[in-house]
């Protein structure tokens, strides 16, 4: 697959994209003990759980503005390296007050470091704020309060991830109501750890614009043709399925029955360096791997700027720079 070929992602978490020699610089600049979660230059964990606990403590490295800012530039620098000219970001205000900053302070430093990117790329992108679902209602309410009223321009939609076994969508309601109320777009991780199940509370309850991940969606044929009947997007992540083991390996992932059965996919990484992945090997996978098409896999980029959480000015930007690039 080249690298020429423009792409868009729709799913990566900050804090998850993190470089393993970055975090290991910070640890020792601020004299953290990261010896049970990161050694010989890889991050250490071997299922969902220690992997929530692994990322938790990456992320707690991260101390100053410049950290997050860096952070953010240095991964969007990156993937316009290799023809992206989108990307969401997930971002999560309380990392920033774990690490003694104020929630503006984050904020103000990942728009700082998205902007650097872009002047130098021309790589546009968003923030999606996360609420961690593992801390309770209400934490993920204060996220959608402080998403509700903050003023960051490039803070367009809210999101829950964290640890899916915990609770019920239903107990999350209210935090999508109060970013929905605030005009923010939805999206929320589901059918990942959790089966059909899950995706159809997400569904029912928050009506999402799309979903994270939402693969084991395959597991119920209906629900497969009501994603596709009400065209929600699902942000697809396939190296992080099987890193996680939500599927064995790559021919039992379900991306083509999926994408046959009419539901709108997207091609993304997550948590790229904890899942050993880019976007560039994502995309690889789907080609040479999963079996799409070169003209499949543009189709999956447009899907992905169409459910972009932008305006329509620079969707339609986007989109042009789509087909003329690719064409
Ligand atoms: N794959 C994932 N699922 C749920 N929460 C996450 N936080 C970071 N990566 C995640
Ligand atoms: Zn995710």
């Amino acid at each position: 697959m080249s690298e020429k070929r423009l792409k868009a992602e729709l799913h990566c978490h900050i804090e998850g994209a993190a470089p393993p020699q970055l975090a290991a610089r910070l640890a020792i600049k601020y004299g953290v003990d990261l010896s049970d979660y990161l050694r010989d230059g890889q991050y250490v964990w071997n299922d969902f759980s220690s992997f929530i606990a692994c990322y938790a403590a990456i992320a707690n490295v991260f101390r100053a503005e410049e950290d997050f800012a860096d952070l953010a530039e240095a991964y969007l620098t990156e993937l316009a390296g290799y023809g992206t000219i989108y990307s969401e970001l997930f971002v999560s205000p309380e990392q920033g007050l774990l690490a003694g900053l104020s929630r503006d302070g984050y904020m103000r430093a990942i728009t700082a470091g998205i902007e650097a990117a872009k002047a130098n790329t021309g790589i546009e992108c968003r923030m999606v704020m996360i609420g961690e679902r593992h801390m309770g209602p209400e934490q993920v309410e204060g996220a959608a309060a402080y998403a509700a009223a903050c003023d960051f321009p490039l803070l367009t939609g809210f999101n829950i991830a964290g640890e899916e076994r915990h609770g019920r969508v239903a107990d999350f309601a209210r935090g999508f109501d109060i970013a929905r109320d605030a005009g923010l777009k939805l999206t929320i991780h589901a059918g990942e750890v959790c089966g059909a199940f899950s995706v159809r509370d997400a569904l029912d309850i928050v009506r999402p614009d799309r979903i994270g991940h939402g693969v084991r969606a395959v597991e119920d044929r209906e629900l497969v043709n009501r994603i596709a009947d009400v065209g929600t997007v699902l942000e697809v992540c396939p190296g992080s399925n099987i890193a996680l083991s939500v599927y064995p390996d790559f021919s039992a992932h379900p991306l083509r029955r999926l994408y046959d059965a009419g539901v709108k996919v997207t091609l993304n990484s997550d948590d790229p360096p904890f899942f050993h992945t880019t976007l560039q090997r994502e995309y690889d996978l789907a080609e040479g791997v999963l079996g799409f098409s070169g003209s499949e896999i543009d189709e999956m980029t447009r899907t992905a700027i169409n459910a972009a959480f932008v305006d329509e000015a620079t969707r339609a930007q986007l989109l042009a720079r789509l087909e003329n690039g690719n064409g």
